[in-house]
Protein backbone atom coordinates (compact mmCIF):
# COMPACT_ATOMS: atom_id res chain seq x y z
CA UNK A 1 0.00 0.00 0.00
CA UNK A 2 1.24 3.38 -0.68
CA UNK A 3 1.14 6.84 1.05
CA UNK A 4 -1.46 9.41 -0.65
CA UNK A 5 -2.46 12.67 0.74
CA UNK A 6 -5.78 14.33 -0.69
CA UNK A 7 -5.47 13.97 -4.55
CA UNK A 8 -8.21 14.85 -7.18
CA UNK A 9 -11.75 13.05 -7.36
CA UNK A 10 -12.50 10.71 -9.55
CA UNK A 11 -15.46 11.68 -12.51
CA UNK A 12 -18.95 11.51 -10.50
CA UNK A 13 -21.43 8.97 -11.18
CA UNK A 14 -24.01 9.58 -14.37
CA UNK A 15 -26.60 11.23 -13.27
CA UNK A 16 -26.27 11.87 -9.88
CA UNK A 17 -24.60 15.84 -9.97
CA UNK A 18 -21.85 14.13 -7.99
CA UNK A 19 -23.23 12.77 -5.28
CA UNK A 20 -23.09 8.83 -4.16
CA UNK A 21 -24.89 9.15 -1.43
CA UNK A 22 -27.38 11.70 -0.57
CA UNK A 23 -29.52 11.53 2.68
CA UNK A 24 -32.30 13.98 2.94
CA UNK A 25 -34.55 14.54 5.78
CA UNK A 26 -33.54 11.65 7.43
CA UNK A 27 -35.15 11.62 11.17
CA UNK A 28 -35.07 8.70 13.73
CA UNK A 29 -37.38 8.39 16.71
CA UNK A 30 -37.20 6.23 19.47
CA UNK A 31 -39.97 6.45 21.65
CA UNK A 32 -40.09 9.95 22.58
CA UNK A 33 -36.41 10.19 22.24
CA UNK A 34 -35.54 12.25 18.63
CA UNK A 35 -31.70 10.54 18.33
CA UNK A 36 -31.43 11.94 15.03
CA UNK A 37 -33.59 15.08 13.42
CA UNK A 38 -34.08 16.03 9.82
CA UNK A 39 -30.21 15.38 8.68
CA UNK A 40 -29.17 16.43 5.31
CA UNK A 41 -26.11 15.05 3.96
CA UNK A 42 -24.09 14.20 1.07
CA UNK A 43 -20.66 12.23 -0.24
CA UNK A 44 -19.48 13.41 -3.34
CA UNK A 45 -17.70 10.78 -5.31
CA UNK A 46 -13.98 10.85 -4.83
CA UNK A 47 -14.69 12.20 -1.32
CA UNK A 48 -13.62 11.58 2.11
CA UNK A 49 -16.37 12.69 4.53
CA UNK A 50 -16.16 13.34 8.44
CA UNK A 51 -19.05 12.97 10.77
CA UNK A 52 -17.96 14.02 14.30
CA UNK A 53 -20.23 15.04 17.45
CA UNK A 54 -20.21 14.64 21.26
CA UNK A 55 -21.18 11.39 22.93
CA UNK A 56 -25.31 9.89 22.23
CA UNK A 57 -25.21 12.98 18.91
CA UNK A 58 -26.64 10.09 17.16
CA UNK A 59 -23.94 9.64 14.60
CA UNK A 60 -23.95 5.96 15.13
CA UNK A 61 -27.72 5.74 14.87
CA UNK A 62 -27.64 7.63 11.50
CA UNK A 63 -25.41 5.08 10.27
CA UNK A 64 -27.66 2.30 11.24
CA UNK A 65 -30.33 4.75 9.22
CA UNK A 66 -28.08 4.71 6.06
CA UNK A 67 -27.63 1.20 6.10
CA UNK A 68 -30.66 -0.10 6.39
CA UNK A 69 -30.22 -1.52 10.25
CA UNK A 70 -32.69 1.25 11.16
CA UNK A 71 -35.78 2.79 8.89
CA UNK A 72 -35.52 6.48 9.09
CA UNK A 73 -38.99 7.54 11.22
CA UNK A 74 -38.56 10.31 8.16
CA UNK A 75 -36.49 11.21 5.26
CA UNK A 76 -34.73 8.99 2.63
CA UNK A 77 -31.13 7.59 1.65
CA UNK A 78 -30.11 7.46 -2.11
CA UNK A 79 -27.05 5.94 -3.44
CA UNK A 80 -25.80 7.02 -7.16
CA UNK A 81 -29.55 8.53 -7.37
CA UNK A 82 -31.32 5.63 -6.33
CA UNK A 83 -33.13 5.30 -2.72
CA UNK A 84 -31.93 2.67 -1.04
CA UNK A 85 -33.95 -0.57 0.29
CA UNK A 86 -34.22 -0.34 4.25
CA UNK A 87 -32.35 -3.95 3.87
CA UNK A 88 -29.00 -4.16 5.19
CA UNK A 89 -27.93 -6.69 2.66
CA UNK A 90 -29.84 -5.33 0.41
CA UNK A 91 -27.97 -1.90 0.68
CA UNK A 92 -24.75 -4.18 0.23
CA UNK A 93 -25.86 -5.40 -2.52
CA UNK A 94 -26.37 -1.80 -3.90
CA UNK A 95 -22.88 -0.66 -3.26
CA UNK A 96 -22.79 0.61 0.49
CA UNK A 97 -20.24 -1.11 2.68
CA UNK A 98 -19.62 -0.35 6.33
CA UNK A 99 -17.61 -1.32 9.37
CA UNK A 100 -18.68 -0.94 13.04
CA UNK A 101 -18.18 0.30 16.18
CA UNK A 102 -17.57 -2.66 18.14
CA UNK A 103 -15.12 -5.23 15.76
CA UNK A 104 -17.82 -7.61 14.39
CA UNK A 105 -14.82 -10.45 13.16
CA UNK A 106 -15.63 -14.07 12.83
CA UNK A 107 -13.63 -14.64 15.54
CA UNK A 108 -13.06 -18.69 14.69
CA UNK A 109 -12.38 -18.17 11.31
CA UNK A 110 -9.12 -17.33 9.64
CA UNK A 111 -8.60 -14.19 7.99
CA UNK A 112 -8.96 -15.15 4.77
CA UNK A 113 -12.12 -16.88 5.38
CA UNK A 114 -13.40 -13.40 6.86
CA UNK A 115 -12.67 -11.73 3.99
CA UNK A 116 -14.62 -14.27 1.34
CA UNK A 117 -17.40 -13.97 3.79
CA UNK A 118 -17.98 -10.51 2.78
CA UNK A 119 -17.73 -11.53 -0.89
CA UNK A 120 -21.41 -12.98 -0.41
CA UNK A 121 -22.89 -10.16 -1.79
CA UNK A 122 -21.21 -10.42 -5.05
CA UNK A 123 -21.27 -13.97 -6.19
CA UNK A 124 -23.68 -16.01 -7.82
CA UNK A 125 -23.75 -19.29 -6.75
CA UNK A 126 -26.01 -20.91 -5.24
CA UNK A 127 -27.06 -23.75 -2.36
CA UNK A 128 -27.29 -26.45 -5.65
CA UNK A 129 -24.19 -25.36 -7.41
CA UNK A 130 -22.18 -25.48 -3.90
CA UNK A 131 -23.52 -28.69 -2.48
CA UNK A 132 -22.60 -30.19 -6.50
CA UNK A 133 -19.02 -28.67 -6.66
CA UNK A 134 -19.41 -27.87 -10.26
CA UNK A 135 -17.22 -25.97 -12.58
CA UNK A 136 -18.85 -23.09 -12.30
CA UNK A 137 -18.39 -23.49 -9.09
CA UNK A 138 -14.98 -23.78 -8.37
CA UNK A 139 -14.59 -20.87 -11.43
CA UNK A 140 -16.46 -18.61 -8.79
CA UNK A 141 -14.31 -20.02 -5.67
CA UNK A 142 -11.22 -19.57 -6.58
CA UNK A 143 -12.25 -15.95 -8.32
CA UNK A 144 -13.21 -15.01 -4.72
CA UNK A 145 -10.02 -16.63 -3.31
CA UNK A 146 -8.24 -14.32 -5.60
CA UNK A 147 -9.96 -11.29 -4.88
CA UNK A 148 -9.66 -11.87 -1.15
CA UNK A 149 -6.05 -12.11 -1.44
CA UNK A 150 -5.81 -8.95 -3.46
CA UNK A 151 -7.30 -7.25 -0.16
CA UNK A 152 -5.22 -9.01 2.43
CA UNK A 153 -2.58 -7.58 -0.07
CA UNK A 154 -3.82 -4.23 -0.14
CA UNK A 155 -4.76 -4.11 3.86
CA UNK A 156 -1.08 -5.25 4.34
CA UNK A 157 -2.41 -8.81 5.87
CA UNK A 158 -1.45 -11.39 2.87
CA UNK A 159 0.94 -12.96 5.17
CA UNK A 160 -1.88 -13.89 7.99
CA UNK A 161 -4.21 -15.29 5.62
CA UNK A 162 -4.02 -18.87 7.45
CA UNK A 163 -4.33 -17.13 11.53
CA UNK A 164 -7.53 -17.02 13.54
CA UNK A 165 -9.05 -13.54 13.44
CA UNK A 166 -9.06 -13.29 17.00
CA UNK A 167 -5.19 -14.10 17.51
CA UNK A 168 -4.87 -10.57 15.29
CA UNK A 169 -3.66 -7.64 17.29
CA UNK A 170 -6.66 -5.18 17.73
CA UNK A 171 -4.84 -2.99 15.14
CA UNK A 172 -5.10 -5.98 12.09
CA UNK A 173 -8.73 -6.81 13.55
CA UNK A 174 -9.81 -2.89 12.27
CA UNK A 175 -8.07 -3.48 9.16
CA UNK A 176 -9.52 -7.44 8.57
CA UNK A 177 -13.12 -4.98 9.24
CA UNK A 178 -11.79 -2.76 6.53
CA UNK A 179 -11.17 -5.56 4.18
CA UNK A 180 -13.82 -7.77 4.42
CA UNK A 181 -16.05 -3.88 4.04
CA UNK A 182 -13.95 -3.91 0.73
CA UNK A 183 -15.02 -7.48 -0.23
CA UNK A 184 -18.21 -6.44 -1.32
CA UNK A 185 -17.29 -3.76 -3.80
CA UNK A 186 -18.61 -0.63 -2.84
CA UNK A 187 -18.65 2.12 -3.98
CA UNK A 188 -19.11 3.86 -0.98
CA UNK A 189 -17.61 3.20 2.60
CA UNK A 190 -18.91 3.69 6.01
CA UNK A 191 -16.41 3.77 9.21
CA UNK A 192 -17.48 3.90 11.94
CA UNK A 193 -14.78 4.96 15.00
CA UNK A 194 -11.79 3.20 12.98
CA UNK A 195 -9.27 4.40 14.72
CA UNK A 196 -11.17 3.29 18.74
CA UNK A 197 -8.48 2.04 20.62
CA UNK A 198 -5.18 2.18 18.29
CA UNK A 199 -2.54 3.49 19.23
CA UNK A 200 -0.84 6.22 17.31
CA UNK A 201 1.35 4.42 14.74
CA UNK A 202 -1.87 2.55 14.54
CA UNK A 203 -3.95 4.99 13.71
CA UNK A 204 -1.84 6.36 11.35
CA UNK A 205 -1.69 3.16 9.23
CA UNK A 206 -5.65 3.77 8.99
CA UNK A 207 -5.10 7.00 7.73
CA UNK A 208 -3.29 5.92 5.16
CA UNK A 209 -5.46 3.18 3.90
CA UNK A 210 -8.51 5.26 4.19
CA UNK A 211 -6.36 7.45 1.58
CA UNK A 212 -5.55 4.57 -0.19
CA UNK A 213 -9.11 3.23 -0.55
CA UNK A 214 -10.02 6.62 -1.32
CA UNK A 215 -7.46 6.91 -4.56
CA UNK A 216 -8.98 3.29 -5.14
CA UNK A 217 -12.46 5.61 -5.91
CA UNK A 218 -14.15 4.71 -3.25
CA UNK A 219 -15.93 7.23 -1.22
CA UNK A 220 -15.87 7.30 2.60
CA UNK A 221 -17.97 8.54 5.30
CA UNK A 222 -16.09 8.34 8.63
CA UNK A 223 -17.32 8.41 12.18
CA UNK A 224 -14.58 9.30 14.29
CA UNK A 225 -13.28 11.10 18.21
CA UNK A 226 -10.21 11.62 17.11
CA UNK A 227 -9.93 14.76 15.56
CA UNK A 228 -6.53 15.08 14.77
CA UNK A 229 -7.34 12.17 12.56
CA UNK A 230 -10.40 13.57 11.49
CA UNK A 231 -9.26 16.73 10.53
CA UNK A 232 -6.17 15.47 8.32
CA UNK A 233 -8.06 12.93 6.89
CA UNK A 234 -11.06 14.53 5.35
CA UNK A 235 -11.94 17.43 3.04
CA UNK A 236 -14.80 17.89 4.92
CA UNK A 237 -16.77 17.45 8.03
CA UNK A 238 -20.18 17.43 9.24
CA UNK A 239 -21.20 18.08 13.38
CA UNK A 240 -23.66 16.27 14.47
CA UNK A 241 -25.71 17.61 18.39
CA UNK A 242 -28.21 16.73 20.21
CA UNK A 243 -29.04 14.86 16.70
CA UNK A 244 -29.29 17.82 14.55
CA UNK A 245 -26.21 18.71 12.18
CA UNK A 246 -25.32 22.08 13.51
CA UNK A 247 -22.42 23.04 11.35
CA UNK A 248 -20.81 21.40 7.70
CA UNK A 249 -17.66 22.68 6.18
CA UNK A 250 -14.08 22.12 5.40
CA UNK A 251 -11.86 20.92 8.65
CA UNK A 252 -10.37 24.88 8.57
CA UNK A 253 -14.13 25.69 9.15
CA UNK A 254 -15.02 23.63 11.31
CA UNK A 255 -12.40 24.15 13.73
CA UNK A 256 -12.97 27.69 14.09
CA UNK A 257 -16.20 27.40 14.35
CA UNK A 258 -17.41 28.51 17.70
CA UNK A 259 -20.54 26.16 18.17
CA UNK A 260 -18.13 23.01 17.54
CA UNK A 261 -16.38 24.42 20.17
CA UNK A 262 -19.01 25.15 22.51
CA UNK A 263 -20.40 21.69 21.85
CA UNK A 264 -17.42 19.54 22.81
CA UNK A 265 -16.45 22.23 26.04
CA UNK A 266 -19.56 24.09 26.86
CA UNK A 267 -20.72 27.75 26.97
CA UNK A 268 -19.48 30.06 29.51
CA UNK A 269 -22.64 31.02 31.64
CA UNK A 270 -23.58 34.35 32.44
CA UNK A 271 -21.88 35.86 35.73
CA UNK A 272 -19.00 33.32 36.04
CA UNK A 273 -16.60 34.69 38.45
CA UNK A 274 -14.16 37.06 36.15
CA UNK A 275 -11.15 38.63 37.44
CA UNK A 276 -12.39 40.96 40.00
CA UNK A 277 -13.82 37.90 41.46
CA UNK A 278 -10.75 35.81 40.87
CA UNK A 279 -8.67 38.47 42.22
CA UNK A 280 -10.80 38.93 45.50
CA UNK A 281 -10.84 35.06 46.32
CA UNK A 282 -6.72 34.97 45.74
CA UNK A 283 -6.52 37.92 48.39
CA UNK A 284 -8.89 36.34 50.87
CA UNK A 285 -6.82 32.88 50.59
CA UNK A 286 -3.37 34.96 50.68
CA UNK A 287 -4.69 36.65 54.06
CA UNK A 288 -5.84 33.12 55.48
CA UNK A 289 -2.70 31.46 54.29
CA UNK A 290 -0.63 34.28 56.94
CA UNK A 291 -3.48 34.73 59.37
CA UNK A 292 -3.32 38.14 59.52
CA UNK A 293 -6.70 40.10 60.47
CA UNK A 294 -9.92 39.78 57.99
CA UNK A 295 -10.63 42.48 55.48
CA UNK A 296 -13.79 44.49 55.66
CA UNK A 297 -16.43 41.41 54.87
CA UNK A 298 -18.57 41.71 51.65
CA UNK A 299 -22.11 43.57 51.86
CA UNK A 300 -24.84 40.89 52.63
CA UNK A 301 -26.80 41.32 49.71
CA UNK A 302 -28.84 37.71 51.15
CA UNK A 303 -30.44 39.40 54.06
CA UNK A 304 -28.20 37.41 56.27
CA UNK A 305 -27.66 39.53 59.65
CA UNK A 306 -24.56 37.95 60.75
CA UNK A 307 -22.15 40.28 58.78
CA UNK A 308 -20.48 37.13 56.84
CA UNK A 309 -23.03 37.53 54.22
CA UNK A 310 -26.16 34.98 54.27
CA UNK A 311 -24.99 32.62 51.69
CA UNK A 312 -21.90 31.57 54.20
CA UNK A 313 -24.58 30.42 56.88
CA UNK A 314 -25.63 27.91 54.61
CA UNK A 315 -22.37 26.11 54.02
CA UNK A 316 -20.79 26.41 57.22
CA UNK A 317 -20.55 26.16 60.25
CA UNK A 318 -20.98 28.75 63.23
CA UNK A 319 -17.35 28.15 63.56
CA UNK A 320 -16.74 28.99 59.41
CA UNK A 321 -17.90 32.53 60.52
CA UNK A 322 -15.17 33.84 62.94
CA UNK A 323 -12.55 36.28 61.59
CA UNK A 324 -11.29 33.99 59.33
CA UNK A 325 -13.76 32.08 58.32
CA UNK A 326 -16.08 35.08 57.44
CA UNK A 327 -13.97 36.23 54.93
CA UNK A 328 -13.84 32.90 53.16
CA UNK A 329 -17.62 32.69 52.81
CA UNK A 330 -18.95 35.46 51.29
CA UNK A 331 -16.98 35.99 47.95
CA UNK A 332 -16.16 32.52 47.33
CA UNK A 333 -20.16 31.18 47.98
CA UNK A 334 -21.87 33.92 46.01
CA UNK A 335 -19.87 32.54 43.38
CA UNK A 336 -20.57 28.89 44.08
CA UNK A 337 -24.19 29.70 44.54
CA UNK A 338 -24.74 31.62 41.13
CA UNK A 339 -22.68 28.64 39.15
CA UNK A 340 -24.99 26.02 40.93
CA UNK A 341 -28.08 28.21 39.94
CA UNK A 342 -26.50 28.63 36.58
CA UNK A 343 -26.16 24.77 36.04
CA UNK A 344 -29.75 23.99 37.64
CA UNK A 345 -31.16 26.61 34.91
CA UNK A 346 -28.82 25.11 32.22
CA UNK A 347 -30.34 21.60 32.94
N1 LIG B 1 -31.98 1.35 19.71
C1 LIG B 1 -32.11 2.44 20.47
N2 LIG B 1 -33.18 2.60 21.27
C2 LIG B 1 -33.34 3.72 22.01
N3 LIG B 1 -32.46 4.73 22.04
C3 LIG B 1 -31.37 4.62 21.28
C4 LIG B 1 -31.13 3.47 20.45
N4 LIG B 1 -29.96 3.65 19.80
C5 LIG B 1 -29.48 4.83 20.20
N5 LIG B 1 -30.31 5.41 21.09
C6 LIG B 1 -30.15 6.72 21.71
O1 LIG B 1 -29.99 7.66 20.67
C7 LIG B 1 -29.04 8.64 21.05
C8 LIG B 1 -27.92 8.69 20.03
O2 LIG B 1 -27.12 7.53 20.19
P1 LIG B 1 -25.95 7.17 19.18
O3 LIG B 1 -25.35 5.86 19.63
O4 LIG B 1 -26.44 7.23 17.80
O5 LIG B 1 -24.94 8.37 19.45
P2 LIG B 1 -23.43 8.50 18.96
O6 LIG B 1 -23.26 9.90 18.50
O7 LIG B 1 -23.09 7.42 18.01
O8 LIG B 1 -22.64 8.30 20.33
P3 LIG B 1 -21.16 7.70 20.59
O9 LIG B 1 -20.20 8.70 20.04
O10 LIG B 1 -21.11 7.60 22.08
O11 LIG B 1 -21.10 6.38 19.91
C9 LIG B 1 -28.57 8.29 22.46
O12 LIG B 1 -29.34 9.04 23.36
C10 LIG B 1 -28.88 6.82 22.55
O13 LIG B 1 -29.12 6.45 23.89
Amino acid sequence: MTTTTKTAPPPAAPGTGGNVLHASGVTMRFGGLTAVRDVELTVDSGEIVGLIGPNGAGKTTFFNCLTGLYVPTEGTVSYKGKVLPPKSHLVTKAGVARTFQNIRLFANMTVLENVLVGRHTRTKEGLWSALLRGPGFRKAESDSEARAMELLEFTGLAAKRDHLARNLPYGEQRKLEIARALASEPGLLLLDEPTAGMNPQETQATQELVFAVRDQGIAVLVIEHDMRFIFNLCDRVAVLVQGEKIVEGTPEVVQSDDRVVAAYLGTPFEGEPGEAEAQEVAAAEAHHDTDTPAPAPVPDTTGGTDGTGGTASTTGTDDDTGPGGGTEGPAADQAGTTRAEEEGEKK
